[in-house]
């Protein structure tokens, strides 16, 4: 029997949320599990609040019956759960495969703790094989675009269907072919100073841990510095 590795990586890390806590839900089909599972324990009688990192898991939460709260009532949150597309062994990320970064983005920068939960085949040795997503403002994105080329990777605009891909916030996603990335740290300030770019997939020294499945039902945990 198969295992459904993104589910074990989701439901370990929800056994970290305690009563009382605000917890952000992060957004794909492994932080869907984790969802899920929380609504789960909410049902049981778990005590607490949510927001969410997309239209998609807010709608799913509410579903669930997991209690949302406004940003505007909360300052932070104890802990985020969400899944990358890619991982590597100090915990830097890339995210967005979903269109989700900059409010994933936020809601992680706004959390004590965030657990990445993924199956083995994200974590990597070096990240960029997985186009990284750079969320860019529609406004002259054609300037935007040509400044991503200039720092060395090949980017493409995001398609849905005939259009051109909005997210949540009605913005476009470059994915950008960078290949293996040698500094993260380095092409993470790069990209924050291009104007037209609000945010960008990667997530450095924001992830506390990862909870990685794998095919054989184990599950690997890299816990980073600020730890749980
Ligand atoms: O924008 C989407 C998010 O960053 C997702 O967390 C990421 O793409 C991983 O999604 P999945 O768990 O579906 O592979």
């Amino acid at each position: 029997m198969s295992v459904n590795v993104k589910q074990l990586a989701a439901e370990k890390a929800v056994e970290y949320v305690q009563d009382g806590m605000k917890v952000g839900l992060g957004t794909g089909s492994t932080a869907y599990w984790a969802i899920r599972k929380l609504g789960e324990r909410v049902r049981e009688g778990l005590n607490i609040t949510a927001v969410a990192t997309s239209q998609a898991s807010e709608d799913q939460a509410r579903e669930l019956g997991i209690p949302l709260v406004a940003f505007g009532e909360i300052d932070h949150l104890d802990l985020t759960i969400d899944g990358a597309d890619e991982l590597d062994s100090r915990l830097q990320l890339i995210k967005g495969g979903g269109g989700a970064l900059l409010r994933e983005k936020i809601v992680a920068m706004g959390s004590t703790r965030m657990i990445v939960v993924a199956d083995e085949s994200k974590a990597v040795n070096t990240l960029g094989k997985f186009p990284l997503p750079v969320e860019i403002v529609p406004f002259a994105w054609e300037w935007t675009v040509a400044k991503l080329e200039k720092l060395g990777c090949r980017p493409e605009l995001r398609r849905s269907g005939d259009k051109l891909y909005r997210t949540d916030n009605g913005n476009y996603i470059a994915d950008c072919h960078f290949g293996a990335i040698a500094s993260a740290p380095v092409l993470a300030e790069q990209l924050q100073g291009i104007s037209g770019v609000v945010d960008h997939g990667l997530f450095i020294g924001i992830a506390s841990m990862a909870i990685i499945g794998k095919q054989d039902g184990s599950i690997e945990i890299i816990e980073g510095e600020t730890d749980l």
